[in-house]
């Protein structure tokens, strides 16, 4: 077997064997000039990027608009070439083919393959990205993980070698080669080198996997791209076209497997995807936080990420509610509801309105009225956008009658008989009724303008409105979406509105149609922020002393608007940029996770932003927490694609050692006896154990425990993070006696997401959703099982965040779904 690219060859002469085998020598060693040869080739291509940026930069392109767009376009995709250049940094090359020469081509893969690199070679090296050997017919040097002939580096089994003769793992530090891992799947090739060719636990490069999994948690989560499972891999690769459900237990990947196929598609689909944006929605903002680097990691910037709550532009709603109101603002009735309330707003005059027009008196009667709004909801038109057929139509009628009035012929007495007025004269009196500022000031309260927030904190704070809009529902339910204390001063006040009323603003903006008075008002406060901002740097330039008075000065050249109005040129060129700033930008591919805390309100927001359908869904039903959150995706799904969806399932649970998931799936046996808990990948060697203390002890129980853990972790790995997991009315009190920052209650003003570099972290466990920890202490069991009707839930949830230890803290008796804990 001999590597065909020259240029390998070239650069690592010493590292072959006389048979040009790379791997007889320390295969550390050997690796180590190859390795850097490709860092060389990065710095090469860095240098280069950056040369070519600065020189767009320096580009004093005054001119025309066109070439001003043409030269941002090209500083963006060269920032953005600088930025991937610079993530692969760590880990360039984590991987090394040698194929059979004699192997079949590749199955082909769905959609544009993409560039077909190194398909013709017989050693590959696989890394983060792709490079090429420009002195050698541009050979690939380095192979794209997501190539397609990098494939089998993740597929290849002994029993399904793909022409794969051996496997390497390559792992590095800082451009150092640390340790290379073998598995080889040719029985000849094993025979030869005297291995086995077995793979004993259907793992691929189980060292290096389980490597990756003991590490201490930093509170952020890292791109798993060296180890990516087979069965993780077809997800990651699986067609973009319509929509799949990847479903999976606690710890099988899911949020990795998502995110690593966003990386996937984006670089298949690239023109596409570039251009439209993918969007990844998570839970909430902790969570966002929590996987914020894997994509930039992975030389991908152009995703946006938010929460469902985050999408509506401008807002960033987080004040929290009970979860019956959340629940019930999710309804589907909700839509319904929002309609009555915007009809509600089209109204009809109680008695006639009498107005003097030029001198003139004019009637607006509720017949008119009502005559036009008839004819403007016949439409169909949104609120705000049927509102010019109602004015036409009102009017028209006013002018009609004055024309009747006052151009009757007196010498005409027949019934309905001779004008005297022309039909110009019917434009004037319908162009001075439009001028007219009383009649448009009753028209405008007869049919108002609205924004989303007006409408929304009208209902939500005017009990006739609430009343009228939900007629037949309950008194109970009407408490729950009512709000004293008037309206916001600020309509786009994040602190005023739940998540929950976000996603209703964009049912309602569909149903106002576009009004964009709240975006602008938005964008002028932004605009204003820049400028103040833009005054401040040329203030600090005008202060310099230096400056050489034959020279222009800075503040000679350009004033504070234009510099405001560069900076933004070039900050905000990317589709995901656009996309937060626009409600009705329509995505690529929409990837959701943890998608069954989603409501049907939610849903429909969400099938708006994606009408191609492609879509990844990740979730785990049994893992449910929120009270309007799915139980099964057909039902989640069917009103939207009916059973046009496919299922991809994940088993192997990498996160949660076996001792833990042996309780975890005693909860899960609990939620649904059909259900199979995923297979732990690993044992931690440390047992679960609960520890009784009653009142008033367990705070100083629980604080003790988590200390004692964090110790444990220390010891173990060096470094690592604890949660404190508790029923809500427990976390602060909890937080106080261990002083630290209760999660996201007591995060800092404006900030909803939970301080993920606590070492300690202390939250309930809705917000821990799809985190992970070292340890994890659990307090009051029983206490999260009463708190929501899909306790057990949460309780499972809780229970499978550890990636090493478990303790249990309970006062009075264990539940008994916990029962193993105490053999
Ligand atoms: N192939 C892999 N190689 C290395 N680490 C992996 C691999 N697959 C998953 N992991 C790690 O396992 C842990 C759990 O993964 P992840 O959070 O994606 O699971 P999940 O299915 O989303 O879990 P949950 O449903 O509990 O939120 C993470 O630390 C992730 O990096």
């Amino acid at each position: 077997m001999t590597r065909t690219s020259p240029s390998a060859a070239d650069t690592d002469p010493g590292a072959h064997d006389p048979d040009g085998d790379p791997v007889a020598a320390d295969p550390v060693v050997a690796e180590q000039p190859y390795v850097s040869m490709l860092y060389g080739k990065l710095d090469e291509r860095r240098t280069e990027t950056a040369a070519l940026l600065a020189r767009v930069l320096r580009d004093e392109t005054t001119g025309t608009p066109q070439a001003v767009s043409e030269r941002d376009a090209a500083a963006q995709m060269y920032s953005e070439q600088l930025a991937t250049l610079s993530a692969v940094e760590q880990g360039l090359c984590f991987g090394r083919l040698d194929l059979d020469p004699d192997r079949p081509p590749p199955p082909p893969i769905d959609g544009d393959p993409g560039p077909i690199e190194g398909l013709d070679q017989d050693v590959l090296y696989v890394g983060r990205l792709g490079l090429l050997d420009d002195q050698h017919d541009y050979e690939p040097l380095l192979v794209d993980w997501r190539a397609p002939a990098a494939r089998p580096y993740y597929t290849a089994t002994a029993a399904s070698p793909d022409g794969v003769r051996r496997r390497r793992h390559i792992r590095s530090r800082s451009r150092r080669v640390t340790a290379v891992d073998d598995e080889i799947l040719d029985l000849e090739e094993a025979a030869r080198v005297g291995a086995t060719a077995t793979q004993r636990t259907g793992l691929t490069g189980e060292a290096v996997l389980l490597a990756a999994l003991s590490a201490g948690r930093t509170g952020r989560m890292g791109d798993i791209v060296a180890t990516i499972q087979g069965e993780q891999d077809r997800v990651i690769r699986s067609s973009a076209n319509g929509v799949v459900v990847v479903e999976g237990g606690p710890g099988t990947g899911k949020t990795a497997v998502a995110l690593h196929r966003a990386a996937y598609l984006l670089y298949t689909h690239r023109r596409q995807l570039a251009r439209r944006g993918v969007l990844v929605v998570g839970p909430n903002p902790t969570f966002l936080r929590y996987i914020e680097q894997v994509l930039p990691s992975l030389g991908e910037t152009s995703v946006l990420l938010s929460t469902v709550g985050e999408l509506y532009p401008g807002l960033a709603a987080h004040r929290s509610e009970p979860p019956a109101a959340a629940a019930l603002k999710g309804h589907l009735d909700m839509g319904k509801m929002l309609a009555t309330a915007v009809r509600d707003r089209q109204e009809l005059p109680r008695r006639p309105i009498r107005l003097h027009v030029d001198g003139e008196p004019v009637v607006i009667d509720r017949d008119v009225v009502n005559q036009a709004r008839t004819r403007a909801r016949r439409t169909r038109r949104p609120h705000n956008d049927a509102k010019r057929t109602f004015v036409r139509e009102v009017v028209d009628q006013l002018a009609r009658r004055e024309v009747d009035r006052v151009g009757r012929d007196p010498l005409d007495s027949r019934e309905g008989g001779g004008n005297l007025l022309d039909r110009g004269d019917l434009a004037d009196v319908r162009a001075g009724l439009r001028a007219d500022p009383d009649l448009r000031a009753v028209l405008d309260e007869l049919w108002p303008t609205l924004t989303p927030p007006q409408l929304l904190a009208d209902l939500w704070t005017n009990p006739q409105r609430l009343r009228a809009a939900t007629r037949g529902w309950s008194e109970a339910d009407r408490e729950l979406l009512a709000r004293s204390g008037g309206r916001p001063d600020d309509l786009l006040d994040g602190a005023w509105w739940s998540p929950a009323d976000a996603v209703l603003l964009d049912e309602v903006a569909e149903l106002l149609g576009e009004d964009d008075t709240a975006a602008r008002e938005a964008e002028e406060r932004k605009r204003e922020a820049d400028e103040a901002y833009a005054a401040g740097v040329l203030e600090i330039l005008a202060m310099e002393e230096d400056w050489d008075p034959e020279l222009l000065r800075p503040t000679d050249v350009v004033d504070a608007s234009v510099l405001a109005d560069r900076t933004r040129e070039a900050t905000y060129a990317s589709a995901a940029e656009r996309a937060a700033d626009d409600r009705t930008w329509t995505f690529g591919h929409v990837i959701v996770d943890e998608a069954q805390e989603l409501s049907p309100m939610a849903w429909r927001v969400l099938m708006r932003r994606c009408p191609s359908r492609s879509m990844t869904l990740v979730g785990d039903v049994a893992q449910t927490g929120a009270r309007g959150g799915a139980s099964s995706w057909a039902e989640v799904l069917s009103p939207y694609v009916a059973a046009r969806w496919r299922r991809e399932v994940l088993t192997v649970n990498y996160r949660t050692p076996a001792e833990i998931m042996a309780v975890a799936a005693d909860v899960l046996a609990a939620i649904d006896p059909g259900a199979t808990p995923p297979e732990s990948v690993r044992e931690s060697g440390v047992a679960p154990v609960a520890v009784a203390a009653d009142e008033p002890g367990l705070v100083e129980a629980a604080v003790a425990q988590a200390r004692r853990a964090r110790e444990a972790v220390v010891d173990a790995e060096g470094a690592g993070r604890v949660a404190v997991l508790a029923p809500g009315a427990r976390v602060d009190g909890l937080a106080a006696a261990l002083g630290v920052a209760a999660g996201p209650t007591g995060a800092a003003e404006g900030d909803p997401a939970v301080d993920l570099a606590s070492e300690i972290v202390v939250s309930e466990v809705a917000d821990a959703k799809g985190l992970e920890f070292d340890a994890v202490v659990l307090v009051d069991p029983a206490g999260v099982v009463d708190a929501s009707p899909r306790g057990l839930n949460d309780l499972y949830v809780a229970l499978t965040r550890a990636t090493r230890s478990l303790v249990v803290v309970h006062p009075d008796v264990l539940p008994p779904v916990l029962g193993r804990l105490i053999g």
